[in-house]
This record gives C-alpha cells, sequence and structure tokens, in this order.
C-alpha cells in the first residue's frame, strides 16, 4: 500500500474554527459569519478584531473600551525603545518587529499565564504596539525624532500619523483601515498554522506571534507584497510587460501577487483593494504603479488563461501602500501589523482547545545499518 503524503498539507483539515471561512471557488471570505465585502464597507480595524477576538461585534461601550485600551499599550518599553536606537538601519524592519515581540514577551512577568482573559489582554498590547514599533523605526533611521501617537486617531490613521508625522486625509486614513481590515484575518494560512504550532507545545503567545511573523516574511506568503512592488519597479513602464512576464514564466519562476493555494478565481480582497486604488487614483501624484498593476493584471489574464492563477491580497496592496506615501519595506510588516488580530483569535482559539501538533514524515531513507567507527571511514 503506497502511504499518502499531504504535501504542503493541501486540504487537510488541522483543526476547526469559528473565525474565518473561505470559498476559493467562488472568491467568497467570511470573518465569523460577517463577509469581507460588508466589513470593508462598514467595520473599522478596531472593530474587526473585537469581533474576531470575541466572535460578535462589540457595542459601542465595548468599542469604546477596546479603543482606550489599545491607545493605552500604543507606548514602546524603555527596552524595547533602546533596542530600536541601536539596531536602526542595520536591520530590516520585519525583523526589527519581531524583536520588539520577543522584548515585550521578555518583559511580561505573565507571558506565561494562558487563560482566556490574559491574552486578550496581550493580544490588544501586540496590537497597539506594533504600528508604534514600525513607525518609529521609520522615523528614526531617517534621522527624525519619533512622533509621539495621537490618541484623538484611530489605530489606522495614528499609525500613518506616527509613521510620516502628517495627519492623513479622510480617504487616506479609510484606505488603510479597510487595508487593515483586509489583511487582518484568513484561516489556517502558514503564518498562523506556524502559531498554532509553536502554541500548542503551551508556550506563550508572544512566542507563538514571533514564529508567525518569521513565517509570513516569505515571498510565498507575506513578503509577496514586498515581491510585487520589487516587480513593478523591475517593468517599469506599460510597454516592457510581455517581455518582462514572458521571460520570466519561460525561466520557470513565478508572477509575485498572483496564484493562491484556497483560491482559484480573484482573491475577494484584491478586488476592495483595486476599487480603493482607483479611489487613492484619483487624486495621488503617485498612482504610476497603481496604472501599471492595472496592465500587468489585464496582460497576464490573457497570458494565463485557463490555469487557475488570478491576483491575491498581494498584487494591489503594494501600488496602494506606494499611493500611500509608505516605503516597500514596510509593506510586509504592515501585514503582520494587521494579521495580528487574526493570529491571536486563532491562538485564543488553539489555547482554550489544545492538543500538541505533531505529524508524521514518511521514511524513506537508508535501511538500518552499522556503524563505522571513524577511523575506519
Ligand atoms: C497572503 C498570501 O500569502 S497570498 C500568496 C502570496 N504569494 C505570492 O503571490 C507568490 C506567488 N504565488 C505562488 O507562488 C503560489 O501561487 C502560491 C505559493 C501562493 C500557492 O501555491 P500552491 O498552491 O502550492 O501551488 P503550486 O506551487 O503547487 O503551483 C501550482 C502550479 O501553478 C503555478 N503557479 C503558481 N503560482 C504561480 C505564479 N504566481 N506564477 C506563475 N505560475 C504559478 C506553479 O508553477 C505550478 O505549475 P505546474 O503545475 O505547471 O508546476
Ligand atoms: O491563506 C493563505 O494561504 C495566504 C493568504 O492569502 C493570507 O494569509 O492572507
Amino acid at each position: 500500500m503506497t502511504e499518502v503524503i499531504a504535501r504542503g498539507l493541501e486540504g487537510v483539515n488541522v483543526t476547526a474554527t469559528k473565525l474565518c471561512r473561505i470559498d476559493g471557488q467562488k472568491g467568497e471570505l467570511i470573518y465569523a459569519g460577517y463577509n469581507i465585502f460588508d466589513l470593508a464597507e462598514h467595520s473599522t480595524f478596531e472593530e474587526t478584531a473585537f469581533l474576531l477576538w470575541n466572535l460578535r461585534l462589540p457595542t459601542r461601550d465595548e468599542l469604546e473600551q477596546l479603543k482606550a485600551d489599545l491607545r493605552r499599550e500604543r507606548p514602546l518599553s524603555d527596552l524595547n525603545a533602546r533596542v530600536q536606537r541601536e539596531i536602526v538601519g542595520k536591520i530590516r524592519p520585519m525583523r526589527a518587529l519581531e524583536i520588539s515581540v520577543i522584548i515585550a514577551g521578555a518583559l511580561d512577568p505573565k507571558s506565561s499565564d494562558l487563560s482566556q482573559e490574559q491574552l486578550k489582554k496581550t493580544a490588544a498590547l501586540l496590537t497597539a504596539r506594533m504600528p508604534t514599533v514600525l513607525a518609529q523605526y521609520h522615523r528614526l533611521r531617517q534621522g527624525l525624532d519619533p512622533v509621539p501617537p495621537r490618541d484623538d486617531l484611530g489605530h489606522a490613521a495614528n499609525f500613518l500619523w506616527m509613521l510620516k508625522g502628517e495627519e492623513p486625509n479622510e480617504l487616506e486614513a479609510r484606505v488603510f483601515d479597510v487595508a487593515m481590515i483586509l489583511h487582518a484575518e484568513h484561516e489556517m494560512n502558514a503564518s498562523t498554522f506556524s502559531a498554532l504550532v509553536t502554541a500548542s507545545t503551551l508556550s506563550d503567545m508572544y512566542s507563538a506571534i514571533a514564529s508567525a511573523i518569521g513565517t509570513l516574511k516569505g515571498p510565498l506568503h507575506g513578503g509577496a507584497n514586498e515581491a510585487v512592488y520589487r516587480t513593478l519597479e523591475a517593468i517599469g513602464t506599460e510597454e516592457n510587460i510581455p517581455r518582462y512576464v514572458d521571460d520570466l514564466l519561460a525561466r520557470g519562476e513565478r508572477v509575485m501577487g498572483i496564484g493562491h493555494r484556497v483560491y482559484k478565481t480573484t482573491d475577494p480582497r484584491a478586488i476592495i483593494l483595486e476599487q480603493l486604488g482607483h479611489k487613492l487614483a484619483a487624486t495621488s501624484p503617485d498612482r504610476k504603479y497603481f496604472d501599471l498593476s492595472l496592465k500587468l493584471r489585464d496582460y497576464l489574464a490573457k497570458k494565463l488563461e485557463g490555469k487557475p492563477l488570478y491576483p491575491n491580497v498581494d498584487f494591489f496592496s503594494a501600488s496602494v501602500y506606494k499611493m500611500l506615501g509608505i516605503p516597500s519595506d514596510l509593506y510586509t510588516p504592515i501585514f503582520a501589523m494587521s494579521r495580528i488580530a487574526g493570529w491571536t483569535a486563532h491562538l485564543l482559539e488553539q489555547y482554550a482547545d489544545n492538543r500538541l501538533v505533531r505529524p508524521n514524515a514518511l521514511y524513506e531513507g537508508a535501511d538500518p545499518r552499522p556503524y563505522v567507527p571513524l577511523e575506519q571511514r
């Protein structure tokens, strides 16, 4: 009997969840019962985070309480602020984010308290801290002073404010808020799974999130948004698209931001990001890469016709972030600071009903053989 290997764990349910349902054929994405198009239309990142952590929308008072909790946790610890100054400019921001999560865990005397109440506090703390880490890192590496958080701004707008030292206009703030909602959760993607594997040993939430950040970084997952930016840079102008794409495919390489393990049609998040892109482009002086993305999408649709390869969430996020004036090495860290809501929500589920994750590997190595001492080899 040949034993089956689930390569890449495709099609395997590793757990049950109340958080997210994806229909990859229809291109449907649901967070805890709410369609992503409705959340993008009506919700905010804070409200979506509450939904993921509690499986229901908040009342007005609950939302205000969460916003206050997030505001309180925005400032960095002294240690993290000192480490930022030490590492600034020497490492990539995604690594700085990973380090900041480890530091927050090291400083939390309750890190090993795995009660749901304490875990929700940790989830809020990490969600609040990540934007500050990234914005401060970016300020410091430009030789600028960090911009303190503003209590009168929501989570998304405050990030843009701390990053640039300028208050975003209403459209920019809303587009970024929606982009954060779109990236907040996505069922059993690789980084979420990695967080669950770590948590399944009853390691703490900080270490599980550090695992997730390391997993998100790769270009086949969250790192694809920065890779899309580099693709657009390399293509440069519309007339270069056919040659660039044809050569790349002939070399057997992949077009970044295209294809998905689950979606066999356009990712609904790409549809929403394209809509947001059109809104920003109407007034943006920096719409070149958005226009190029539209042309690239059209060319790929013809070139890849008949194959289940369509734009995923990373395809348009690159040019949308570019129009918001965000540097490309922050795109993947921004994915992480949005996905923290979903990662921590899955961890709440995992810790509430844990079982060690420990699959098998089919052995295909050497048959048993005698050990040969070093001097006889
Ligand atoms: C937030 C996210 O993580 S969304 C995904 C972000 N990643 C990217 O955008 C990177 C580019 N995309 C890819 O590499 C893939 O589509 C993945 C990794 C996302 C999904 O991959 P899988 O489900 O494992 O598909 P798999 O790697 O088996 O590919 C199936 C076939 O499609 C091809 N293919 C998949 N994606 C692409 C692509 N982007 N460009 C060209 N061909 C592709 C593969 O070469 C393979 O072809 P073959 O059967 O002739 O060998
Ligand atoms: O679900 C996946 O495999 C990848 C993805 O789109 C995400 O994590 O947002």
